[in-house]
């Protein structure tokens, strides 16, 4: 699964475009950092690869069948619910039984450096841990397509760290990954760059 842009363009009110000229296929099993200054419209490109907004200009080649998925700046779940439940529920929602979705589940917290708070409830976790849950979550949704939004916006350095190391897991998912971010060391964690800054 690949999606590709052919020059895409866009901007919100007539004359004055955002981003121009914008060719790029995003490959899965890559993560790609989506950077450019504030207002460069990381997350409008976002929309467009999500298939939330046409662009003014150009094409945007995703198959028939890619489902795409937003993950959210801020992470939210239900208070009292175990972290193993926040992930099982798209495996149960899929069909696996009870057992086979924990076992998957746990598999997949383990990735994210969350095994040791599967039995946890969701607000017992700390903002890195809860991000993290996030990115796990959106994992065993089997999304094709996954787009994070300035993941670690809301974090002090330390927690943004956390987020940044289970950046490269993401990669090991095969999913097409494109993280729009400000953070240099989100950046430094993606295998791939595209700076919009260079589009306007
Ligand atoms: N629905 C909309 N209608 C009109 N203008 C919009 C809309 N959404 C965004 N904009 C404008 O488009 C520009 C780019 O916004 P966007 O959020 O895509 O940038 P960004 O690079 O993600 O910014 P930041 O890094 O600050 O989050 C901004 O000037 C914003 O005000």
């Amino acid at each position: 699964m690949s999606v590709t842009l052919e020059g895409v363009g866009h901007g919100w009110s007539t004359g004055s475009e955002l981003f121009h000229g914008v060719d790029r296929t995003f490959d899965e099993g890559t993560v790609t950092a989506l950077v450019g200054p504030s207002g460069s419209g990381k997350s409008t490109l976002l929309a467009i690869l999500a298939g939330m907004l046409r662009p003014r200009h150009g094409t945007v080649r995703r198959p028939d069948h890619c489902r795409p998925l937003w993950v959210f700046q801020n992470p939210y779940g239900v208070a009292r619910r175990r972290v193993l439940d926040h992930v099982a529920m798209p495996f149960l929602a899929r069909g696996a039984d009870r057992r086979s979705a924990d076992v998957r589940s746990f598999e997949v917290l383990e990735r994210f450096g969350l095994g040791h708070r599967a039995h946890a409830r969701f607000a017992e976790l700390s903002g890195g841990e809860a991000q993290r849950l996030m990115l796990a979550r959106a994992i065993a949704s089997a999304p094709d397509l996954m787009l994070v939004d300035e993941p670690t916006a809301q974090l002090d350095r330390s927690t943004a760290d956390e987020v940044n190391r289970a950046i490269g897991a993401l990669a090991e998912s095969g999913v097409v990954v494109v993280v729009a971010t400000h953070d240099e060391d989100t950046r430094a964690a993606c295998d791939a760059v595209l700076d919009l800054g260079r589009y306007r």
